[in-house]
Parts: C-alpha cells; sequence; structure tokens
C-alpha cells in the first residue's frame, strides 16, 4: 500500500501530516486521513495511539483544526489519527441529499443494504484497515497501545468501537456521543438504510451490534469510559444522545459527566479534550 503525503504542519511538539490512499474498505475509493505523531515517536520508539472519531458533515480535518487534543498529545507523547466520516465520491444515489446520511454520515459501521453496502464500511476502515496501512508505513505507532474517542456520531463511533472489540482499546472517551442509536432518530434513519435488517423485532437485532447502550449491557469485565455531555446541548434536548441510556447501566469503570452550560459544539469538545487525552494516557502509559 502506497501512503500520499498531502500536507504536513508543525504543531505542539510534533507534526500533523495528511496522507491519501486507495482504501480496500471503502470499495478502493480514495481516503484522507490525518496523523499528529510527538516529537518522541519513532520506528524504533512507537507513540501510544490515540483515535478521534469526528460527528456527522465533519472530515479528517475537523478534529485536528478545531479538537484542541494535540497539545496535551504532543506533552504526553501519544499520537492521534483522525479518519474521514465516510467515504467521499461513492456515487450512491441521495449521498448528498441529506446531511445526516451518506456523505460526512459512514456511522462507523459495515453496510450491508446493497446500494451502500460496497462503499459504506468505516468500521473495517477504522478497526483494520487504517491500522494496517499505518503499521506498514512504520510511521512509529505502537497499536499495542491503543484508545478511541469521538464527538456525537464520531462518539456513537468511539464507544461502540470500543465495546465491540474486548481487549484491543486501553480505554475509550466520548463528547456528546449517541449512546443508543438504535432507539434515537440519527441512528434510526442510518441503520434503517445502511444495514439489510431481516428480523421483525423493534429495534431490529441487526443494529444492536452497532448500539453502545446494548453492547454495554452485555459486556464482560470492567471497561475504562469517559463520557461528557453539555447540558445545553439541542442535540441532547431533542433526544439524539441519550447519556442516561448508559449511565443508568451503572457500570463499574465507567463515567458519564453532565457539564453545565456547555453546547454540541467544538468550544465545549476543545474545553475537555486536554482532560479526555489525560484520562486515555493514565491508560496508554500505564
Ligand atoms: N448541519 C447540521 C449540523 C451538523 C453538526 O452540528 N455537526 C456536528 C456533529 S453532529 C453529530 O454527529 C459537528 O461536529 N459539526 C462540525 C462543527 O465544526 O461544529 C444542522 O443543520 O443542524
Amino acid at each position: 500500500m502506497t501512503l500520499e503525503k498531502v500536507s504536513s504542519n508543525r504543531v505542539s511538539t510534533g507534526y500533523l501530516t495528511k496522507y491519501k490512499f486507495p482504501s480496500t474498505s471503502l470499495g478502493g475509493l480514495s481516503t484522507q486521513f490525518n496523523i499528529f505523531l510527538p516529537s518522541s515517536a519513532s520506528a524504533s520508539s512507537p507513540a501510544p495511539v490515540l483515535f478521534y472519531l469526528a460527528g456527522l458533515t465533519c472530515n479528517e480535518d475537523t478534529g485536528a483544526q478545531k479538537g484542541g487534543l494535540l497539545n496535551t498529545a504532543g506533552k504526553e507523547g501519544i499520537a492521534v489519527v483522525f479518519p474521514d466520516t465516510s467515504p467521499r465520491g461513492a456515487g450512491v444515489e441521495g449521498e448528498d441529499d441529506d446531511w445526516q446520511l451518506g456523505t460526512g454520515a459512514g456511522f462507523y459501521l459495515n453496510a450491508t443494504a446493497e446500494k451502500w453496502k460496497k462503499h459504506y464500511n468505516m468500521y473495517d476502515l477504522v478497526v483494520k484497515e487504517l491500522p494496517e496501512v499505518i503499521k506498514e508505513a512504520n510511521l512509529g505507532v505502537d497499536f499495542s497501545r491503543w484508545s478511541i474517542t469521538g464527538h456525537s456520531m464520531g462518539g456513537h463511533g468511539a464507544l461502540s468501537i470500543y465495546l465491540k472489540n474486548p481487549g484491543s482499546f486501553k480505554s475509550a472517551s466520548a463528547f456528546a456521543p449517541a449512546c443508543n442509536p438504535s432507539r434515537t432518530p440519527w441512528g434510526i434513519n442510518a441503520f434503517t438504510n445502511y444495514l439489510d435488517a431481516k428480523t421483525r423485532s423493534s429495534p431490529p437485532s441487526e443494529w444492536l451490534p452497532y448500539d453502545s447502550t446494548h453492547l454495554l449491557q452485555n459486556y464482560q469485565g470492567e471497561s475504562n469510559i469517559l463520557i461528557d455531555v453539555g447540558s445545553e446541548d439541542d442535540f441532547l434536548k431533542k433526544g439524539q444522545l441519550e447519556p442516561q441510556a448508559i449511565s443508568s447501566l451503572n457500570k463499574k469503570g465507567v463515567e458519564v459527566r453532565m457539564q453545565d452550560g456547555f453546547d454540541h459544539s467544538y468550544y465545549f469538545i476543545s474545553t475537555f479534550a486536554p482532560e479526555h487525552v489525560e484520562y486515555h494516557a493514565k491508560f496508554l502509559k500505564a
């Protein structure tokens, strides 16, 4: 696999570099990602790594430019990977018609519906292909020390990916995640379209492997999860996030915090991002 360097910028103690490559998971479409490597990272001394999954309408630049993660990551010697949020230019009918579906709205799942399944496989891209591509390029990243975070749709992605892969990640965190997507509007819309559900149960059983509340209910052992939600988040008020579905499970190792007065924006994320990076550093560097 040839990674093509698109740009590189000095930031914090290292560099943020954007690469592109043709992705097998996305049916051969070119995808881009940003990777922050602290000055301490090298092929002989690889850095632990944090993935940041962005939300609806975002791309690989959004979290890198506005998330406020990189100063703390640089100080702690942690690499940060920012994938895109969907395939680009798949040519699926209607994929650019609605900001909640299609382009910018991959939902970190593998589509099974005929129309979407060739290209919309962001789960495989994030969990399997990107780590392989980064390892192969010898960029100085140690995937035996891997954590994951994200915002909103990306918070759903971070939590569900962590919970679906026990032992692969040291910790997970999320800013304003969609916690129970099989029962809330964004998730119902995405799962109805992307997933070919044969069961008639409500919600269909095919949706549940992507629902963090369901996954946590059935999770064996202790997890390391931190979730922040702003009390003035409009999407919280509209019932898109449902953090109480997770907090009411009272699972050991899961902390859900309501942050007074904060909304859904990157002002909220960048306020708490340093704390989230420190949270992950505790597990990544234990
Ligand atoms: N266009 C939408 C709003 C889209 C939006 O708010 N996106 C959020 C993520 S929402 C959940 O995944 C986001 O992160 N936007 C980028 C930003 O820079 O804030 C609408 O019409 O409401």
